[in-house]
């Protein structure tokens, strides 16, 4: 874990280094795939992304952005559980006030109403549509919403379900028999039915990562010739 917060870190350095002059593409799609495989906890990594929208040379503060905003596209609701709440909102409130870089300002407007929009069917980020609220009757002006700004990538790793038993072989869990999941299906499985390994590109997992019996049959099958 250790090992990854630094590499981590040292990515965010360089994605947002104040010698930049274009986003440093290479370095944010590393970041989000860290934040995806789980090898870096998605609080650490927005505490470490706060930081650098707080930093007073507005270079920094804006790479930081671009880096937000690629993490709420690309890391699904392991990003969107936290960004998605009134504290963090309240965050990004603060900052707008606090800001004395225009650029800075708007593009995090640009952003909480893109993810207003993203997240309009979903009561659990309600907190984003209630801040942008708020800030419109504060007087805050929103630019004019680019709907292609709110797509976010779909293919995320589900959620873990929880259970008592298996759910392949229905075998109760308890001292001896440990729970596991399935990365590729979110289900929880005893040792025996979630033995295998397997890499999960299509969301953006590129190490060998545990899977049950029947995703790694499906991820693994022999394409037709
Ligand atoms: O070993 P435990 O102390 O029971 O903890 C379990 C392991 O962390 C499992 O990780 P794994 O899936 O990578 O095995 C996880 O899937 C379970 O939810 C946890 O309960
Ligand atoms: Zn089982
Ligand atoms: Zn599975």
């Amino acid at each position: 874990m250790f090992r990854s917060t630094s590499s981590f870190d040292k990515l965010l350095d360089k994605a947002t280094s104040n010698l930049r002059l274009e986003p440093d593409w290479p370095a944010i799609l590393q970041i989000c795939d860290l934040i995806r495989q789980g090898d870096v906890q998605s609080k650490y990594a927005l505490i470490a992304i706060k930081k650098k929208l707080y930093n007073a040379n507005p270079h920094i503060a804006m790479f930081g952005l671009q880096v937000l905003e690629s993490c709420v596209k690309n890391c699904g609701n392991l990003i969107h559980d936290e960004i998605g709440t009134k504290q963090y909102m309240e965050q990004l409130r603060d900052l707008v006030k606090s800001t004395s870089h225009d650029d800075v300002k708007n593009k995090v407007l640009e952003l909480i109403q893109a993810w207003a929009y993203a997240f309009r069917n979903s009561p659990k980020y309600r907190a984003v549509q209630d801040t942008v609220n708020i800030m419109k009757t504060e007087g805050c002006k929103f630019p004019v919403l680019k709907e292609s700004d709110a797509m976010f990538s779909a293919d995320t790793a589900p959620e873990w379900a929880d259970g008592d038993v298996c759910h392949r072989c229905r075998v109760q869990f308890g001292m001896m028999q440990r729970k596991h999941h399935c990365r590729a299906c979110g289900q929880v499985f005893c040792g025996h039915c979630s033995s295998k390994t397997s890499t999960l590109p299509k969301f953006g997992i590129e190490k060998e990562v545990r899977v049950c019996e029947a995703c790694y049959e499906i991820l693994n099958k022999p394409t037709s010739a």
